[in-house]
This record gives structure tokens, C-alpha cells and sequence, in this order.
């Protein structure tokens, strides 16, 4: 995958759409969420998410967040029900954050920005791998959890003491047993839309699944993200921050709601 695109003014989001037809499509991520304007939908399912966290492998930088990757050869790890029909298998997860605490996040509510932004990515068994399902219309489902600052979240702190091991690009180190379990809120009331990857390219292969509840991270926390790099070894140094694409076009889309 071309590593050309970035988020800094050369090369950030409003660039995407000179090497990435995708940008401006009918379907695409993040959105504004407008919680008066979505629509409570009785049929859908409650959203099961089952962690194995023997699944976890290891931590990567991979120049535009870091990323935990899971093992996707059995279903042990999935996401069934909710908004989806059979079987969606967790490949990985990462954030989205900003510079300061003020912004950071993929999606809005009501236009309000948290500090960053998890997204559980899963793909659906139906195709044989992550790749090939990333193509087609049913092939991918993200859960987006937001996080908001307030006392320091211990479950995130196995994360952030990897975080020195994946200063910049590339870098990578082993993350076993770690159970994503532990990063979900309360309640997995969430809101759903069709969209697609927020990073090129851009892909229009996602049901969005936004849990509505936040869960926690201190200013501390936060810093400890942005201490990683864009860059890798020998190169400019640049500080991973405000990685994020802003809220796109709904383009006529309904945004449904599991909770009354
Ligand atoms: N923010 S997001 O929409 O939840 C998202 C989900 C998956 C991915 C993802 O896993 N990959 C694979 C690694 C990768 C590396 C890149 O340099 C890149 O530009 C995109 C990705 C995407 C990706 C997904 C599907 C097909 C190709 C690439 C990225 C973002
Ligand atoms: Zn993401």
C-alpha cells in the first residue's frame, strides 16, 4: 500500500482524492452523527462481540497509527448480531487521535470531537480473507468505540507501556493476550451506517458500528500516543498526531439506532 498519503497539509485528507477516486463516493467515513436525526431500528439485533485474547499477536507502527493485530484463522475472535448477518472475524485495532485533547477523533456527535477514536476492524467470513472481503460492499465491519478524558483508564495501559517498543514507522513488537474486552464500554448501544475505510484507499466495504457509551483516557494517556512518530528510522522526524479524516458527506444515507 502506497505510503504517499499522510495527514500533514501536503499530503492529508483533502489531498486523498488526487490518488484515491474513492474520496468523494456515496459512501464514505467518518460522518457527523446527528443523534436526533438518526432512527431507532426495533429489528436490529444486539451487537455480540466475542474476544479470545490468546489471539493477539503484536503491535505495529505502521506510519498512520499503531495497530494491534489478531490472528484471523478460526472463528475465537468475532463479531456476530447487531446490524450484520453471519460471521465477521477481528483482524485488528488501532486509534485515531489529535494533537491536543480538543480533537482527534474520526467521527462526531452533534459535531463534538473526542481526543481519539478506537476502531475494532473485523471482516466477514463469507470471503476467503481480509483482502478479499475489504472489496465488496458486505466484506468489513468496524467497531468505533470514543474515548473521553478523565481518570487514567488501566485497561489501556498494557497498550501505552508497548508504545516505547513502536516509536517509528515499522517498528514492531510482540502483544500477546490481550483482551479487547476490556475496552468496551458498559453498554454496546451503537449507532450504524454503510461507509468505508477513512484511510486511502478509501474502500466503501464497511458497516459502521459507533457505540454510543465513551470510555475513559487521562491527558497523560494521551500524550504517551503522540510520542510516537509518522516517521521511521533516519527520516524527518514527525509526530503522530491529528491522524484523523474529518466527517464526510452523508450523501442521503440513514444513520439507525439500536436504542430507543
Ligand atoms: N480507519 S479504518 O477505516 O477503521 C481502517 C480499517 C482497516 C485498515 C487496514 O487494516 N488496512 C490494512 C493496512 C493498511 C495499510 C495502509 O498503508 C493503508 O493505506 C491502508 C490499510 C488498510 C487497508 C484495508 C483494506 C485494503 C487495503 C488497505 C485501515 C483503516
Ligand atoms: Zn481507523
Amino acid at each position: 500500500m502506497s505510503h504517499g498519503w499522510g495527514y500533514g497539509p501536503h499530503n492529508g485528507p483533502d489531498t486523498w482524492i488526487e490518488s484515491c477516486p474513492n474520496a468523494d463516493g456515496p459512501r464514505q467515513s467518518p460522518i457527523n452523527i446527528i443523534p436526533g436525526q438518526t432512527s431507532f431500528d426495533p429489528t436490529l439485533k444486539p451487537l455480540k462481540l466475542k474476544y479470545d485474547p490468546s489471539n493477539s499477536t503484536d503491535i505495529i507502527n505502521n506510519g498512520h497509527s499503531f495497530q494491534v493485530s489478531f490472528l484471523d484463522d478460526t472463528d475465537s475472535s468475532t463479531l456476530t448480531g447487531g446490524p450484520v448477518t453471519g460471521t465477521y472475524r477481528l483482524k485488528q485495532f488501532h486509534f485515531h487521535w489529535g494533537a491536543s485533547d480538543d480533537r482527534g477523533s474520526e467521527h462526531t456527535i452533534n459535531g463534538i470531537k473526542f481526543p481519539t477514536e478506537l476502531h475494532l476492524v473485523h471482516w466477514n467470513t463469507k470471503y476467503p480473507n481480509f483482502g478479499d472481503a475489504a472489496s465488496k460492499p458486505d466484506g468489513l465491519a468496524v467497531v468505533g468505540v470514543f474515548l473521553k478524558i478523565g481518570a487514567a483508564n488501566p485497561k489501556l495501559q498494557k497498550v501505552i507501556d508497548a508504545l516505547d517498543a513502536i516509536k517509528t514507522k515499522g517498528k514492531q513488537t510482540p502483544f500477546t493476550n490481550f483482551n479487547c474486552k476490556t475496552l468496551l464500554p458498559a453498554s454496546l448501544d451503537y449507532w450504524t451506517y454503510d461507509g468505508s475505510l477513512t484511510t486511502p484507499p478509501l474502500l466503501e466495504s464497511v458497516t459502521w458500528i459507533v457505540l454510543k457509551e465513551p470510555i475513559s483516557v487521562s491527558s497523560a494517556q494521551m500524550c504517551k500516543f503522540r510520542s510516537l512518530m509518522f516517521s521511521g528510522d533516519g527520516e524527518a522526524p514527525s509526530c503522530m498526531q491529528d491522524n484523523f479524516r474529518p466527517p464526510q458527506a452523508l450523501k442521503g444515507r440513514v444513520v439507525r439506532r439500536s436504542f430507543k
